[in-house]
Formats: structure tokens, C-alpha cells, sequence
């Protein structure tokens, strides 16, 4: 059961609070001191706080005083202060000190309970991001709480002091290069470039000058001595993405540079000593190519020292939470969005929706769903799920919610679709502008 503190020091009040309060369990104190106490020992997640508190029951100063000591102490409990019926300006100075929300006497034991029982649930939220949060903070940019991807941490820390070529096998978007990069990250090379290269994406012509540079004159339009992405990498991490995709002649030059650690540019007869730590990935089946005499079998020997596979997100449904989270708060800084969060539907409706492997659909839609988000918390529709079939989760089946669900997510849309301005977001919806700001006001919608 979860602990719900009440600060009162009126025992009638505090029964009547108890009896309401029967799916917690309630913790007493009626002064200023017991109160912190319990805070200490219990640490509740919500605290009901009457402002009169002995010995200044007239007035809120104790009461104040004790709201700004427990956010001392626990600045993440939801405060839900009770004032007298007509006490708003001290109802007021709570929140801004950081209560949660106000309650003005008489006590009405159903409203009271709707307020206790959300904000259990803002608080269970917010914990839960701060725990993601806490784990998205310590992993050389590898971001997941799945085993798989704890055990590839694992071996990311073992392999990055070593000289050993890892080969990386995954499909598209699954964080080949977010591997690869933390392997550079944790080892001592950190401080040196990591060039990323992809050998699908470059003309079979322009590989090989691209990889190693090429001297002045080396071919026509080689105007001056260019350096290749192998020689920019010294001292650092070169990523072949898609090394199946590497020429067969171009191969034999590679393994080469990775045997003896030197290479020549195009056109030159130097021999440059060069020393970068290579890794390389592939979506494609090295084995049966080289069986197929379209990979060098030494070649793969040479690169796959050391294989790591990286799990599709369909393999890993644990890490979507924490994947979201962390591109929430990535893209809220980029585009300067007020929004801190997933709201309750939000959450349910990521956790249901069937992921590919690849982790960048994912990433697209917590991105349109920031530029999207009218309020702090992204919601299942600032994600654009409504199917809720298809998605799964619980569609209201009150009109009522139904109908402002619609209203919110059109509003949300025009708003977003007239960059900004009311007074074209009224045009497109149809209505006039002061209806507008009703709805913005009634549905407590965040124009930015
Ligand atoms: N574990 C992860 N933690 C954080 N971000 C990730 C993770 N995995 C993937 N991403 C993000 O997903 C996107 C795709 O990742 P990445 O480019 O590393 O995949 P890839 O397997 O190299 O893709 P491709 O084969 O298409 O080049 C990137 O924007 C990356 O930041």
C-alpha cells in the first residue's frame, strides 16, 4: 500500500481523513516536528498539509514553513496543501513555494481522493523518468536496461582497452554506430577523431580515394594532396558501416592497411604509417559471401576478431521506455519545448505498439510528438496513436472524454500546422478566436 502522510493538527479532521483514505496507508502528525520526522522515516510519496499548524493555527507561517522543509528533504513529494475556504492568497504563496496543488476546506472526501489518488500517479510517473534518466546517464551514449544490451555494455568496456577488430552485426537502425562510437568512448583513444564511414552510400570509384586520400594530380580534378578518412582518424577509431558493401579489389588494399598499419594515397609511393583502431559492421551474411568469393576470406578472419550482434527493438521491448525518454529530452532542448515527460496514455500506448527493429521509427515519432506536444507531457495522441486497436490501449468509452480527446489532438494539430499562430489555428478549426482560448484555457493546453 502506498503511505499517504496527512499533516493536521485537528484530530476530527484527521479521522475523517483516515476514514476516506482507506486504500492508503495513512500515516499521522499534527505538528511541524512529527511532521518532518515522518517524512524521514516513511518518506510518503504525498502529504496532505493543513497550513494552520500550532503554534500559529490562525495563519500559514508554520504550515509554510514546514511545506519548504520537506522539499528540503524530499523535494520530489507531492505536497497537496488545505487552506481555510477563503485563505487563496496563502493557497497561492504554497504553490509557488512548490506544492503540488491546493484543497480548500470543507473537506469533500471524493474530490480530496481524485486529487491524492493523481498525484500518486504524476509521482509514480516522475520517478519512474528519473530512474530512466539516472540509467540513460552512465553509458558511453549506449542507451537501453534490456540484458542484451547490458551484456553488450559489458563487452564494450572489455573490448575498448584492446587493439581487437570487433565486427558489428545488426539490421538498419538497430545502434551499429552508437556501438561502435562507445567502444571509442571507453577506450583511451576518446580524445581523438571517430570518422564514420559508410561503404554502401560512396561510389564505387570515390571509395578508394575517400579511404585513403590522394596525392596532387593523382587523377583529374585532384588539384591539390587530399588526406583520406583513414589518415583524418589517426590516433582514433575509423566505423566502416556496411564493409559487405566494400569492393572485392578495394578489400585487398583494406586488409593491407590493417595488417601492416600503413597505407599509400592515390598517386603516391609513400608509405604513411598510420595508427587507428578499425571497427566495422554489416547487415549482411560475411560468411556466405565469402563461400560466394564476394568477401575475402581473410579479409573477414581479419575484421571479425571479435563479433557482437545487436539486438532489434522488437527483441528488446524493456528499452523502448528508456529509448523514449531519452529522445524526449534530447529533442525538447533542440527545439526549446516545455515538455518533461510521458503522460499516463502516452506511456501505455509506447509500451503496446509493435516496434520494428529499427530503434529510428521510434525516434521520429517522440520527435514529431515534442513539436507536436502542446502541454508538459507527451500523450498517446501527440504521438499520433489513436488506432487504439491497433495500438491497444484503453480508448475512454465516456463521450464526454472522447469528445475533448478529439478536441485537444485537432487543436494540437491546427496549432501546429499554422507554426504557432491563433489567430490562422482558429480559421483552420472553424471557430473564433475567443473560443479558441476558452478551449486552450479549458483543456489547460501549453501555448508556447
Ligand atoms: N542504444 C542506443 N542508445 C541510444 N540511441 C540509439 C541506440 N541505438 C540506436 N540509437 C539511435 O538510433 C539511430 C540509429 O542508430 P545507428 O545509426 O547507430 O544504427 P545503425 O545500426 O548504425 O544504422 P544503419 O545500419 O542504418 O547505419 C541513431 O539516431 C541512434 O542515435
Amino acid at each position: 500500500m502506498e503511505k499517504l502522510l496527512i499533516i493536521d493538527d485537528d484530530s476530527g479532521v484527521q479521522k475523517q481523513l483516515k476514514w476516506s483514505f482507506s486504500d492508503y496507508d495513512v500515516i499521522l502528525a499534527s505538528d511541524r516536528e512529527s511532521a518532518i520526522a515522518a517524512v524521514r522515516r516513511y518518506e510518503p510519496k504525498v502529504i496532505t498539509l493543513d497550513l494552520g499548524l500550532p503554534p500559529d493555527e490562525a495563519n500559514a507561517s508554520e504550515g509554510l514553513a514546514a511545506l519548504q522543509e520537506i522539499l528540503a528533504i524530499a523535494p520530489h513529494t507531492k505536497v497537496i496543501v488545505i487552506t481555510g475556504n477563503d485563505d487563496r492568497t496563502n493557497a497561492l504563496k504554497a504553490i509557488a513555494a512548490g506544492a503540488y496543488d491546493f484543497y480548500q476546506k470543507p473537506v469533500e472526501p471524493e474530490v480530496i481522493n481524485v486529487i491524492v489518488s493523481r498525484a500518486f500517479s504524476v509521482a509514480a510517473i516522475e520517478e519512474e523518468n528519473r530512474k530512466m534518466r539516472a540509467v540513460a546517464g552512465s553509458d558511453m551514449g549506449v542507451i537501453g536496461n534490456s540484458a542484451s544490451i547490458d551484456r553488450m555494455r559489458m563487452m564494450i568496456k572489455r573490448i575498448a582497452p584492446t587493439s581487437i577488430t570487433a565486427l558489428l552485426l545488426g539490421e538498419s537502425g538497430t545502434g551499429k554506430e552508437v556501438t561502435a562510437n562507445a567502444v571509442h568512448l571507453a577506450s583511451d583513444r576518446k580524445k581523438k577523431p571517430f570518422i564514420a564511414i559508410n561503404c554502401a552510400s560512396i561510389p564505387e570509384t570515390l571509395l578508394e580515394s575517400e579511404l585513403f586520400g590522394f596525392e596532387k594530380g593523382a587523377f583529374t580534378g585532384a588539384h591539390k594532396t587530399t588526406k583520406g578518412k583513414i589518415e583524418c582518424a589517426e590516433g582514433g577509431t575509423l566505423f566502416l558501416d556496411e564493409i559487405g558493401d566494400m569492393p572485392y579489389n578495394l578489400q585487398a588494399k583494406l586488409l593491407r592497411f590493417l595488417q601492416e598499419k600503413c597505407i599509400e594515397r592515390l598517386g603516391g609511393r609513400q608509405e604513411i604509417p598510420v595508427d587507428v583502431r578499425v571497427i566495422c559492421a554489416t547487415n549482411q551474411n560475411l560468411e556466405q559471401m565469402v563461400q560466394e568469393k564476394s568477401f575475402r576470406e581473410d579479409l573477414f578472419y581479419r575484421v571479425s576478431e571479435i563479433t557482437l550482434n545487436i539486438p532489434p527493438l522488437r527483441d528488446r521491448e524493456e528499452d523502448v521506455l528508456i529509448l523514449a525518454q531519452y529522445f524526449l529530452q534530447q529533442y525538447a532542448a533542440e527545439y526549446k519545448r516545455n515538455v518533461k515527460g510521458f503522460s499516463e496514455d502516452g506511456l501505455s500506448a509506447l509500451k503496446n505498439h509493435k516496434w520494428p527493429g529499427n530503434i529510428r521509427e521510434l525516434q521520429n515519432k517522440v520527435k514529431s510528438s515534442v513539436i507536436m506536444s502542446t502541454g508538459t507531457q507527451v500523450t498517446a495522441m501527440d504521438l499520433g496513436f489513436f488506432d487504439h486497436e491497433d495500438q491497444g490501449y484503453e480508448l475512454s468509452l465516456n463521450l464526454r472524454a472522447v469528445r475533448e480527446q478529439a478536441e485537444t489532438l485537432a487543436i494540437q494539430k491546427a496549432y501546429a500546422l499554422s507554426t504557432g499562430n491563433m489567430s490562422k489555428t482558429a480559421e483552420l478549426l472553424g471557430i473564433t478566436r475567443p473560443t479558441l482560448y476558452s478551449l486552450v484555457e479549458k483543456y489547460q493546453l501549453t501555448i508556447n
